[in-house]
């Protein structure tokens, strides 16, 4: 569905120093120098998959979004979206796919969201009927009903971000271009936002490419997630594998029964073989770290030596998992460098 061989997308910008007069000679001598936003990257997206697509800023998501949607020419290297050349603009292309960019709005700020999806269904020459029918769907799923007729400006950010999605589906695209969809909704709203996604893309069987600096959103809505820094694509692979890859060990966090004396504790703590990171300090709730491999046989353990009321295992954050993979990748081990490898090569 999504074919990217080879794509890099280079700026030419004009550097100019502080001041008056290094103004002036920039009239004259013109400093240039390049920017790789996106280089020498390959990827293959079937259809109906979701993809996370994560990386620092100004790694080069937005760029290659951008490139995909035909908003930019490459610079070199082949996309192919839905059999399209995307920098062709046909209309035919527009009609499949939709870019939402969570921090731009498309809807017209002074009047109803309702008035904007009007001028979106002109646009997409969308009929009556299907029209009618898109809409309710939308209208249902986002709970839109008491929004719709409100000017834009007067909505909440969560309640616009739901304007925008239904604005951008209204022509029920199958290819999705979500670029932080969920920037600054609360914890609640994302969730929605999450659950919509979700179900669009299993209602039409969509293909969606999400960025996100948020991991709830990854961890919900991905399997396969694509790393990006630099321009260079780092890692094209299972979320799981990413995690397990970059952070070998797991949080354990255990609740105690005041009754255990805290020098005991730490003591057995220390007595544990592969137990570290141990946090006492918020007493009788504990924090540590173990060995991913042997996080049951630890938990076990602790279970019969710790009066234990309470244990949960958790991963790490992605944003450490993904700042690990970075350091790795500018220092890589020779464990590491084929992984790495693995994500130049076009997935098949
Ligand atoms: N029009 C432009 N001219 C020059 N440089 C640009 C231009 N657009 C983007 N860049 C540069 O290209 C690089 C990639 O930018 P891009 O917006 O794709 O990053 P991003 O991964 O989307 O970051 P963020 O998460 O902050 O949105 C950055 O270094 C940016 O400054």
């Amino acid at each position: 569905m999504i074919r990217v061989e080879q794509l890099s997308k280079h700026y030419e910008v004009h550097e100019r120093e502080p001041g008056f007069l290094a103004s002036l000679r920039s009239l004259i001598h013109r400093k240039h120098r390049l920017v790789k936003a996106v280089d020498d990257i390959s990827f293959h997206i079937p259809a109906g998959e979701i993809v996370g697509f994560l990386g620092p800023n100004g790694a080069g998501k937005t760029t290659t979004m951008k490139v995909l949607t035909g908003l930019l020419h490459p610079t070199s290297g082949r996309v192919e979206v839905a059999g399209f050349r995307p920098q062709d603009h046909k209309n035919a292309f527009k009609r499949r796919i939709s870019l939402v960019m969570g921090q731009k709005s498309q809807l017209i700020w002074d009047v109803p969201a309702a008035d904007s999806f009007l001028v979106n269904k002109a646009i997409y020459e969308i009929e009556d009927g299907a029209y009618r029918k898109t809409l309710s769907e939308l209208v249902e799923l986002l709970e839109l009903e008491h929004v719709l007729h409100k000017p834009v400006r007067q909505l909440s950010l969560g309640e616009r971000m739901k304007c925008e999605l239904a604005a951008s589906l209204l022509h029920r695209p199958d290819i999705l271009f979500l670029d932080e969809p969920t920037i600054g909704l609360d914890v609640q709203m994302q969730e929605v936002v999450r659950r919509f996604i979700l179900a669009y893309n299993q209602s039409v069987g969509a293909t969606v490419l999400l960025t996100s600096h948020y991991m709830g959103d990854v961890t919900a809505l991905c399997d396969r997630v694509m790393v990006i820094g630099g321009g260079r694509l780092l890692y094209d692979g299972e979320l799981s594998e990413l995690t397990e890859r970059y952070s070998p060990r797991k949080r354990i966090r255990l609740l105690l029964d005041e009754s255990g004396s805290l020098d005991r504790t730490r003591e057995i703590l220390l007595s544990t073989p592969g137990v570290t990171g141990i946090q006492l300090e918020e007493y009788p709730a504990i924090g540590l770290e173990v060995p991913r491999e042997q996080v049951s046989a630890i938990s076990a353990s602790l279970l019969t030596s710790l009066p234990v009321l309470d244990l949960t295992i958790e991963d790490p954050s992605m944003e450490s998992v993904i700042g690990q993979a970075f350091t790795e990748k500018s220092a890589p081990s020779k464990d590491c460098e084929p992984k790495l490898k693995q994500a130049e090569a076009v997935r098949d």
